[in-house]
Order: structure tokens, then C-alpha cells, then sequence
């Protein structure tokens, strides 16, 4: 294997993950900074006194660009700085300081009233400057990259720039004092903001005329600072059970040492994009080496096709089954070209067990979901089991691709989903291998209902009894066992991916095994990819199953290996 230098890019970050392992404090400032830092944090106060001396315009600048550096939700800058110098602006704020100190103090019980107004809490007068920092909410959450899921963070950036501010002020000897006494609305008014613009309160700023070696509500007894400990909890909050788990996912210094891995190949870092993500995710779990894999193909039927839900005749999966079998059928084809052997497991395809599958098949009643479950609870578990005890032994040596046949499981896989993701049937009702508009339509019928036969479903084992089928039960366990052995599982189309939903529900470690092969052409396929957190490596609108987009993916993932083990490295 040839070594080359390592290509250093011309911007950006110029380090090689090599210099940062074997350096990895070497970021830090050295230990005078590091203490002076500590020393502003630990000097920092809320000042209320103030001389009128200005302040000089530098100053200001210095400590407003230290505000304007602040962290900010996905970069957004949401914070703008009103510098109030006008003596009729401030005059006006602070009568409403005053109002609203008499509000508050007429709130409290007498003594605690009494105290509040012994404390000068405004300062607003004495300040030469007023800082009004407003946070401008007019951008859309959902368009600012982390506020979609905490709308307020836009908020929580203009507190870290007023820390900035305050930091930087102390610093410079000036005093800041924090007064949210004012009504947000009084204050707006008097500033004149537009809608969609709201204030964190009034910072006064100027040479402090005090200098408090403590916080001055801490002296003045409200209260004390509270030692780290009784703040501090450590993985879940004090008294919380821990999740029930027998997996692991990879130790972090695997996972680390998958990307350093990746970072001295002779090529930008992550040029692969999702399939590097894949290579780096079989790397941490010690299966860099894998040249091959197994393609497990679980058939069953499903009685649900007597509502008129697939345009197949239920016939074809045996026939498909037998197929496979013979090693003709589409899905172990693709294997065979993908280099992976494959094991057909028949998990209650009618007529009888299939001659030369592996027989798994369910030993009680079946239902047609609408009008009772898929299958009893014991023969789910005993499914999952025996899917359990294939993953361990296909994922011994390689690769595990989950394919299925089942003509009508795109139905049972809707329902499914609609347990296990908590969505609408109409969101997860889809055209399966051919329906047409009429069809669609008594899926959608035939979810809604089954879904509510079902009820309240408390786990996946659960739904999977109700509303799933025998087939995607053992895929659900080979998945599990798979993982177990720290297997990659390549997952296919839309049901395959719900019985990998259905396994990481049981055991969440799972998903740090899985990649995810494709995005299918059936509609609900996406959510549960979501669900997974797994970004598929194709997207060819496939609605084979068989397992076809799974070992077109997992020939794709070895590709990737043999680059990550072959390729030209760089020699630091
Ligand atoms: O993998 C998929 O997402 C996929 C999408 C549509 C159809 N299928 C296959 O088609 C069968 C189910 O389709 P259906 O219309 O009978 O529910 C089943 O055998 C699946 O393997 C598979
Ligand atoms: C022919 C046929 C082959 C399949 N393979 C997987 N699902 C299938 C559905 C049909 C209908």
C-alpha cells in the first residue's frame, strides 16, 4: 500500500487526526489565560451603582463584539443590541423599574417586601448607558437549523451573549448590572420595537461605583451558592431507573478510531458521505475486515389478504419462497451477485412447510388483524427467538442483510407502524406491489380498523403479536441476535426496516448496528428510516423486498470496506 503525504487543506482546520490523538488536550490556552478566564468568571457581579463617568467608544466596541461572538442556535445572530444613551429614554425606564419594584414587593409577604426594597435593584438612573438586548423571533423555528425542537433557543443565544457582555465588561473594569424589572411589553412600547421583537431586559452599564467582592443578594441573605454537588447528577436525574439494556452499542474509542481510520486514507475526510458513514460504523464495531455476509430472506402469509389488500394472489409467496430456495428467486440472485450467501426461513407460508427452508413458523392461530391479532404472543416470542439464535450465527462472520416476501405485508407493516411510530394509517399506507386507488383505499379501511382492534400497545413484542406477522418477527430477532455479535444488519424496504424498528424498541444498542440499504418506494418508508436515524445508502424506488435493496446496498458497503483497507494511505 503506497503513503503519501497528507493533503492539508488550505482552509479550514489544518490538523490531522493523527496530531490530535496524540495530543488531544492541545487545544488549550496555557494555564495563565486559563486561570485569568476563571478569575473574570469567579469576579463577575450584578452592579447597581454606578459613576457617571462615559464610557469610552472603544470600550463599548470591545465588549459589544464580545456579545456579538456569543454561540447562537444554528448560527442565527438572533440577538440586536439598543445602546440607550438618551437621558429621556432611560428617565422613562426607569419610572417603570420603579413600578414594578413596588409590584413585586406588594407580592411578597411584609418582611420579604420590606427586604426587596432595601436592595437597590435598578441602577438605570446612575448607568451613563442602558444596553437593551432584544432577540428578534421573526425567522420561522422550523427554518433555524435546533429550533424546531427547542423553539426558545433563539432566547437561550442572547442570554449566552449577554454572559459574553458581562464577561468582557468585567473585564475592562466596567459594571453591568442585569434588571428584568419591566414589563416586556412597557419596555418594547418605549423602544419602539416592531412585532416578533422581544427584550431580555435592560443592561446598565458604566464604572461601577462598588465593588462587591460577593454577589450582593448572596450578603444581603436571599440566598447562597449552592455547592456543585447538590446541582450535579450523573447519566439520568437522582433516583431515576436506569433503562433496561443488554446490548452495547460500540465503545467510544472504537467509534473514534473508525474515523481516525478514515482520515488517513489519501482523500478528502468523509468523501464517501453516506457510505463512509456506513464503512466507519462496521469499523467501530470490529467488522472493517468483512468480504462477505448473509442475506436472511423470512416468508410467511398473512391473513389479512382476505380483505382485498395486495394485487397478488397470496400463492406467489410460496412460489417466491420456493424460488429462493432453489437460489433463483430475485432477492438470493442479487445475493449471489452481491457475493453473499443467503437462508431462507419460512415463517408460515401456507400449504405446508417449504422443503429446504428453515422451518420457523408460527404453531398457533393466525388473525387477519381487523378481527383478531397476527399471531399469539408465544409464538411471537418463540419467532423472535429463532431469529435471535439465526442473527448470531449469520453474523458470525459477516454482513446481515433482512429481506422478506409476504404478499399483503405491506399492510401488516402499515398497521405495524402504526404502533410502534405512532402515526396515522395515512401515513403509512402505500401502493405495497401494485395497488390501485380502490386498494388503497380498503388498506387505509383495513389499517384504521385493525389499529383500532388493537388498542393501547404497550411494547413491540406486542405489536408485532397484534399487528405485525411471523416473518417480520424473526427479522425483528435477527436482528437482535445479529447485533448481539456486533454484526452490521443491512436493512431493506419498508416492512424489513419495521421489523429492525421493532428490535431497536427492545434493545436500543441495536441501532448502532444497522445501515440502512435503501429508501424504498413505499410511503411510509421514510418515517421509519427517521424513526431509525438511519440515512439509507440507495434510493432507487425499489419495492422488490426480497431483501434485493439490502444486498445491493451491503455490495456497496463492502466496496467501501475494501477502500477503507486498501486505498492509498497518507503518511501522518
Ligand atoms: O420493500 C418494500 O418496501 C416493498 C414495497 C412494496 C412491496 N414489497 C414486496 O411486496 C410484497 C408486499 O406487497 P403487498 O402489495 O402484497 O402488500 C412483499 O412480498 C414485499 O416483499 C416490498
Ligand atoms: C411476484 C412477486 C414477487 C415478490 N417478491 C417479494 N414480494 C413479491 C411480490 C410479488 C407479487
Amino acid at each position: 500500500m503506497s503513503v503519501h503525504p497528507r493533503p492539508v487543506p488550505l482552509i479550514g482546520d489544518p490538523t490531522a487526526a493523527s496530531e490530535r490523538a496524540a495530543d488531544p488536550t492541545g487545544w488549550a490556552f496555557d494555564p495563565a489565560d486559563r486561570d485569568a478566564l476563571h478569575r473574570v468568571l469567579a469576579a463577575r457581579r450584578d452592579v447597581r451603582r454606578y459613576r457617571p463617568d462615559p464610557v469610552p467608544a472603544d470600550v463599548l466596541e470591545r465588549v459589544l463584539t464580545a456579545a456579538h461572538t456569543a454561540p447562537s442556535v444554528g448560527h442565527s445572530q438572533p440577538w440586536r443590541f439598543v445602546v440607550v444613551t438618551d437621558p429621556n429614554v432611560r428617565d422613562r425606564a426607569a419610572v417603570l423599574t420603579d413600578r414594578e419594584r413596588l409590584r413585586q414587593a406588594a407580592q411578597l409577604e411584609p418582611d420579604a417586601a420590606r427586604r426587596l426594597l432595601d436592595l437597590k435593584l435598578e441602577g438605570v438612573r446612575d448607568a451613563p448607558l442602558g444596553v437593551v438586548v432584544c432577540c428578534d423571533r421573526r425567522a420561522p423555528a422550523a427554518g433555524v437549523l435546533g429550533r424546531a425542537t427547542y423553539p426558545d433557543a433563539d432566547l437561550w443565544s442572547c442570554a449566552a451573549a449577554i454572559q459574553n457582555l458581562w464577561l468582557a465588561a468585567r473585564a475592562e473594569g466596567l459594571g453591568l448590572g442585569w434588571v428584568t424589572l419591566f414589563r416586556p411589553a412597557d419596555l418594547a412600547e418605549l423602544l419602539g420595537l416592531p412585532d416578533g421583537v422581544e427584550t431580555l431586559g435592560w443592561l446598565c452599564l458604566g464604572w461601577p461605583d462598588e465593588r462587591p467582592p460577593a454577589p450582593g443578594l448572596e450578603r444581603a441573605g436571599w440566598s447562597q451558592r449552592l455547592p456543585l454537588a447538590d446541582v450535579l447528577m450523573t447519566d439520568r436525574w437522582a433516583g431515576a431507573a436506569p433503562p433496561p439494556s443488554a446490548l452495547r452499542g460500540p465503545d467510544q474509542p472504537d467509534v473514534v478510531a473508525a474515523r481516525d481510520g478514515g482520515d488517513r486514507l489519501l482523500t478528502p475526510p468523509g468523501s464517501l458521505g453516506v457510505l463512509d458513514a456506513a464503512v466507519d460504523r462496521a469499523v467501530a464495531l470490529g467488522r472493517g475486515g468483512v468480504t462477505g455476509g448473509v442475506l436472511v430472506l423470512a416468508a410467511a402469509d398473512h391473513p389479512v389478504t382476505v380483505h382485498g389488500v395486495s394485487a397478488f394472489d397470496p400463492r406467489v409467496t410460496r412460489d417466491v419462497t420456493e424460488a429462493a430456495v432453489a437460489g433463483t428467486a430475485v432477492g438470493v440472485t442479487t445475493a449471489r451477485g452481491a457475493g453473499l450467501t443467503a437462508v431462507v426461513v419460512d415463517a408460515g407460508v401456507a400449504g405446508g412447510p417449504v422443503p429446504g427452508a428453515v422451518g420457523a413458523r408460527p404453531a398457533g392461530p393466525r388473525g387477519d388483524l381487523v378481527g383478531s391479532p397476527a399471531m399469539t404472543a408465544e409464538d411471537t416470542t418463540a419467532l423472535v427467538e429463532a431469529g435471535r439464535a439465526l442473527g448470531r450465527e449469520a453474523g458470525a462472520s459477516g454482513l446481515v442483510a433482512l429481506g422478506e416476501v409476504g404478499v399483503a405485508n405491506t399492510t401488516v407493516a402499515a398497521a405495524l407502524a402504526c404502533a410502534l411510530l405512532h402515526v396515522e394509517p395515512a401515513a403509512v399506507v402505500g401502493l405495497g406491489s401494485g395497488a390501485d386507488s380502490a386498494m388503497l383505499a380498503r388498506k387505509a379501511a383495513v389499517v384504521t380498523a385493525a389499529v383500532a382492534r388493537a388498542g393501547v400497545v404497550p411494547d413491540p413484542l406486542t405489536a408485532l403479536a397484534q399487528l405485525g406477522g411471523p416473518e417480520l418477527a424473526v427479522l425483528a430477532g435477527v436482528a437482535l441476535g445479529a447485533a448481539e455479535v456486533r454484526a452490521v444488519v443491512v436493512v431493506d424496504g419498508f416492512a424489513a426496516s419495521l421489523a429492525a424498528l421493532a428490535a431497536v424498541q427492545l434493545e436500543p444498542a441495536v441501532q448502532a448496528s444497522l445501515v440502512a440499504g435503501q429508501r424504498s418506494r413505499e410511503r411510509g418508508h421514510d418515517l421509519v428510516l427517521q424513526a431509525l436515524g438511519c440515512e439509507p445508502l440507495l434510493d432507487l424506488r425499489l419495492r422488490a423486498g426480497e431483501g434485493v435493496g439490502a444486498v445491493l446496498a451491503a455490495s456497496l458497503l463492502l466496496q467501501g470496506l475494501a477502500v477503507r483497507r486498501t486505498a492509498a494511505r497518507v503518511d501522518r
